[in-house]
C-alpha cells in the first residue's frame, strides 16, 4: 500500500507506518509528512521548549586507556553514583569501526521500504533481529519520532557467525565487528563498577549482568516540527549499563538531578543536560538492573532525545542486559554493612515485559522491583 491521499488521516498513518511495516522512514520518504502528523505531537510538558537546559560541563569525559589506574576507577565510581552518565575516550575501539557502524545504519535505512520491511518485528527471518518504530507503538499514546533495528547478541560466541547469517547483509558485518570490539570495554566497565562495591567474583554473575546484550541501530529522520516531537521520551534504561555511540548531530539530554537526597532538597527535576557528541567517545549510563543489584549505590538516570530539523540522526546503543531467565536482586555484598534491601528479586523477563507494556514514563519501571 502507498499513502496516496493528499492529507492522510491518523488511522491511515498508523496503518502505513506500523501495520504495513513501512516505518517512520517510509512515512518521511513518502513526502506526505511535511508537517508533524497528530500522533507524533507531544503534550506541551514533554517538548524541548519546556525543559530547562543546564550546561554540559558536568558530564565527565573519562580517559580509559589504563583500566588499572585507581584514579580512573574512582572517576567511574563517582560518575556512576552521581549523574549516572559519563563519556569514555581512548577505549581502544578504532574510529573506523565506529564510523562503519554509523554508515551501516544509514545503509539499512537508505534501502527501499520493501527491503527494510523484510525484518519488521514478527516477520523477520531471524529471531535475533527485528525492525520497528517508536518504542512500544501499540501501547503508546503519542509516537516517538524514531525507527530502530534491534539485534540480540551473544558475547563470547567467538567466530560462530551462525546467529548473524540471516541479519540484513547491508549492516551485519559492521554490527558484529562493533560488538566484538565493544565486549572487552563492557567487561572492564562492569568489572570496575563491581569492584567498587566489593563484588570480587564476576564470572558466576555474568548471566545476571550481561547474559543477553542487545544493540540497536536507532534512526531519527529529519523532523518537520522538532519543537513538537520527541525522538525518545523520558526513560531510564532497563540494562545493567548502556554504551551508546552517537553521530555528530546531538539531541540527547540527561536529567540533571543527582540522587534522591538532592531532589528532596529542591533540585529541579526538569533540568536537563545535553550530552554533546565527542569525536570517538562512547556515552555510558547506568541502567535499572545495576541500580537494583547495587541497592541504589549506582543510579540509573532519565534521559531523552529530540530529533533535528535538518539532520537524519543515528545512535547505536548497546544495552548490556541480563539473560531473560536471570533473577535480578540486590547483591549480598552491598548489604554487608547491615543495609536493608530496597528491591526484591525479580525475573528479568518479567521486568522487561513490564517496561515494554507501556510508553516511556521516566523511571517508573523501577517500582516493579521495589519492596
Ligand atoms: O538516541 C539516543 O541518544 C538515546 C537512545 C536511548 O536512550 C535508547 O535507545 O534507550
Ligand atoms: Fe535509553
Amino acid at each position: 500500500m502507498s499513502l496516496d491521499t493528499v492529507s492522510p488521516n491518523p488511522s491511515q498513518i498508523i496503518d502505513f507506518v506500523i501495520h504495513k511495516a513501512n516505518g517512520l522512514k517510509g512515512l518521511v520518504d513518502s513526502g506526505l509528512a511535511t508537517t508533524l502528523p497528530p500522533q507524533y505531537i507531544q503534550p506541551p510538558e514533554e517538548r524541548l521548549q519546556s525543559i530547562k537546559i543546564t550546561p554540559s560541563s558536568s558530564i565527565p569525559i573519562i580517559d580509559v586507556s589504563n583500566w588499572d589506574d585507581p584514579r580512573l576507577q574512582d572517576s567511574i565510581f563517582q560518575a556512576a553514583t552521581q549523574l549516572g552518565f559519563f563519556q569514555i575516550v581512548n577505549h581502544g575501539i578504532p574510529s573506523q569501526v565506529l564510523g562503519k557502524v554509523i554508515d551501516a545504519a544509514h545503509g539499512f535505512y537508505g534501502q527501499t521500504n520493501e527491503e527494510r520491511r523484510k525484518y519488521w518485528k514478527g516477520n523477520s527471518p531471524s529471531e535475533t533481529v527485528f525492525y520497528t518504530t517508536s518504542f512500544s507503538p501499540l501501547a503508546e499514546k503519542v509516537l516517538e519520532w524514531k525507527d530502530f533495528l534491534m539485534f540480540q547478541f551473544a558475547f563470547g560466541a567467538g567466530d560462530d557467525a551462525s546467529s548473524s547469517e540471516l541479519w540484513p547483509p547491508v549492516c551485519r558485518d559492521e554490527v558484529v565487528d562493533y560488538m566484538r570490539r565493544a565486549e572487552p570495554v563492557i567487561k572492564k566497565l562492569i568489572e570496575v563498577l563491581l569492584k567498587k562495591i566489593n563484588v570480587k567474583e564476576m564470572k558466576e554473575k555474568e548471566s545476571c549482568l550481561m547474559g543477553s546484550p542487545r544493540v540497536s541501530l536507532n534512526y531519527y529522520p529529519k523532523c518537520p516540527n522538532p519543537e513538537l516531537a520527541a525522538g525518545v521520551g523520558r526513560h531510564s534504561d532497563i540494562s545493567t549499563i548502556t554504551i551508546l555511540l552517537q553521530d555528530d548531530t546531538g539531541g540527547l539530554y540527561v536529567q540533571a538531578t543527582q540522587g534522591e537526597e538532592e531532589e528532596e532538597e529542591g533540585c529541579d527535576s526538569n533540568s536537563w543536560i545535553p550530552i554533546p557528541p565527542v569525536e570517538g567517545a562512547l556515552v555510558v549510563n547506568v541502567g535499572d538492573v545495576l541500580q537494583i543489584m547495587s541497592n541504589d549505590v549506582y543510579k540509573s538516570v532519565e534521559h531523552r532525545a529530540f530529533p533535528s530539523k535538518t539532520r537524519n540522526r543515528v545512535s547505536v546503543p548497546i544495552f548490556v542486559n541480563p539473560d531473560p531467565d536471570a533473577v535480578i536482586g540486590v547483591l549480598p555484598e552491598v548489604l554487608e554493612g547491615g543495609e536493608k534491601a530496597v528491591y526484591k528479586s525479580v525475573l528479568y523477563s518479567d521486568y522487561f515485559m513490564h517496561f515494554f507494556s507501556k510508553g516511556h514514563d521516566g523511571k517508573s519501571t523501577l517500582d516493579f522491583a521495589k519492596i
